[in-house]
């Protein structure tokens, strides 16, 4: 379909010419032959629209420098062989018909296994090939610009690729994002979306159910820059993103049943809003006249939608949020309702272009962080201090961006300014933490990059 093609498949170009080779070389002495294809997937940095996408709204991602590439040969002894440049990620090796993805200890093989697995369960490929591969990322790992989606991207385009099938960007964005709930968190599928479908110099506009993307051209004079605040959040190895993925579910009930609608097929705020037929302003008008500012009690929820606990469970929760009893319906709704017209406003002004553009959208991403920060509550106290450190040397806007709980924050820096900018968070962030020496991979100017594709050398 012209306007969803396979990822493309290309010669080596020159920018990636010395790292693939020296990736190779590695592939050489570890398998004592070449590699016969590369495959990238690249991260994203989501510049607005936080924590709404599995609600079923719309977020504006670009894909980043930063990816994951692995080098790969086809073997024909139905073995996987997984290594890394990285040696804090350890060799793994299974059949390749049949393995198990560990939930319990998120190892990385286990994200590899994902796109493996998505590929035969979800696009029914029967006997996949063996394949000898060699993993390098330069995405931070568990900061928010999805080196997770990435990896299972990556392993999604091998599979395809080693047994000579082509899928359209969409079919494997699509399942990807399915496919990498099976390592146990429940995520929307933004990250999938950018790392295949991202172009140079664009934004995107990804939209769900279906899944659908538009160009939006960012404005002139001003920088994206990241910065790390070094804190890691492993998304699968904790409970608090699950937490909030059930609790913007358990609003989206609440709210349904209160509304006399059929709750147990309403699965995301978006939904509620379709059945209401309402503006995203009036939903959050029926979120502050239907549920109270304190939190639910599991009994309380149960009470309302007149179902038992253990029912709940099945409707509602997942298995590593069965132990959550206190949830805030009222603040999560409120965010998720605010963030999506956020989106909305921000993809205007870029169309509309007003003279202060940018002010507008460094407010917007301001209105973002503070409503993650305190109604979501998934910032924490060293991306607190970041953000108001970048807000300090001119960033006219700062967000974090991400799952949050760490990671990174996204800043909006006039083009004249970033010099300033740069040196002033080195000298007021990082120094005093004694992180200078990580300064290089955690504060940098980001631009929109291209999406994953296949290499031949
Ligand atoms: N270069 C890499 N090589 C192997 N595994 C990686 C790499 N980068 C990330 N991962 C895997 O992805 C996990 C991070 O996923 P997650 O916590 O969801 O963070 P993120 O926000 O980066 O997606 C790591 O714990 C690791 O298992
Ligand atoms: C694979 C996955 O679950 N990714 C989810 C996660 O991204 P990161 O963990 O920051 O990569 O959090 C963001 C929050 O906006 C989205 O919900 C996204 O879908």
């Amino acid at each position: 379909m012209a306007d969803d093609p396979p990822p493309i498949i290309t010669e080596i170009d020159a920018n990636y010419k010395e790292r693939f080779s020296q990736l190779g070389k590695k592939f050489q002495s570890k398998y004592d032959c070449e590699p016969v294809f590369f495959a990238r997937a690249p991260g994203r940095v989501n510049i607005i629209g936080e924590h709404i996408d599995y609600c079923g709204y719309g977020v504006l991602p670009i894909a980043i420098d930063q990816d994951i590439v692995i080098a790969v040969r086809q073997t024909d002894d139905d073995t996987l062989y997984l290594s890394n440049i990285d040696d804090k990620y350890s060799d793994y090796k299974c059949n390749v018909k049949d393995f198990e993805i560990n939930k319990d200890q998120p190892d990385w093989h286990n994200y590899f296994l994902c796109g493996l697995k998505g590929i035969m369960e979800l696009l029914s490929l029967e006997n996949p090939v063996g394949m000898q591969c060699m993993v390098d990322g330069s995405v931070p790992s568990s900061a928010g610009l999805s080196s997770s989606s990435a990896l299972v991207c990556c392993a999604a385009l091998c599979t395809m690729q080693a047994n000579g099938k082509s899928w359209t960007k969409k079919e494997l964005a699509d399942m990807c994002a399915q496919c990498e709930r099976y390592i146990g968190t429940i995520g929307g599928g933004m990250d999938q979306a950018i790392s295949f479908m991202a172009q140079p110099g664009m934004a995107k506009k990804i939209d769900f159910n279906p899944l659908r993307q538009t160009n939006v051209a960012l404005p002139d004079g001003v920088s994206f820059v990241i910065s790390n605040c070094c804190v890691e959040k492993n998304k699968a190895a904790s409970s608090d993103f699950n937490t909030r993925v059930v609790e913007c579910r358990l609003a989206s009930q609440v709210l349904a049943k209160m509304k006399g609608f059929e709750w147990r097929e309403m699965k995301r705020l978006a939904d509620l809003q379709t059945k209401l037929n309402v503006g995203l302003q009036e939903m959050e008008n029926v979120v502050k006249e239907c549920l109270h500012e304190s939190q639910y009690t599991k009994a309380e929820i149960c009470d309302v939608l007149g179902v038992t606990a253990d029912i709940l469970a099945t409707t509602s929760l997942s298995p590593n949020t069965l132990h959550v009893e206190n949830f805030c319906l009222y603040q999560r709704a409120t965010h998720v309702y605010s963030e999506a017209r956020r989106v909305e406003d921000f993809q205007n002004v870029c169309i509309e272009r007003p003279t202060d553009a940018a002010i507008k959208l460094g407010e917007l991403m301001n209105g973002s962080f503070e409503s993650c920060s305190k109604l979501y509550e998934c910032s924490c106290p060293e991306l607190d201090q970041l953000v108001a450190i970048c807000r300090k040397h001119g960033a006219i806007g700062s967000r974090l961006t991400g799952a949050g709980w760490g990671g990174c924050a996204v800043s909006l820096v006039p083009n004249d300014k970033v010099t300033e900018f740069l040196d002033g968070v080195k000298q007021s962030y990082y120094i005093p933490r004694g992180l200078e020496s990580k300064v290089n991979n955690a504060l940098f100017v980001t631009k929109s990059g291209g999406g994953a594709a296949v290499y031949i050398p």
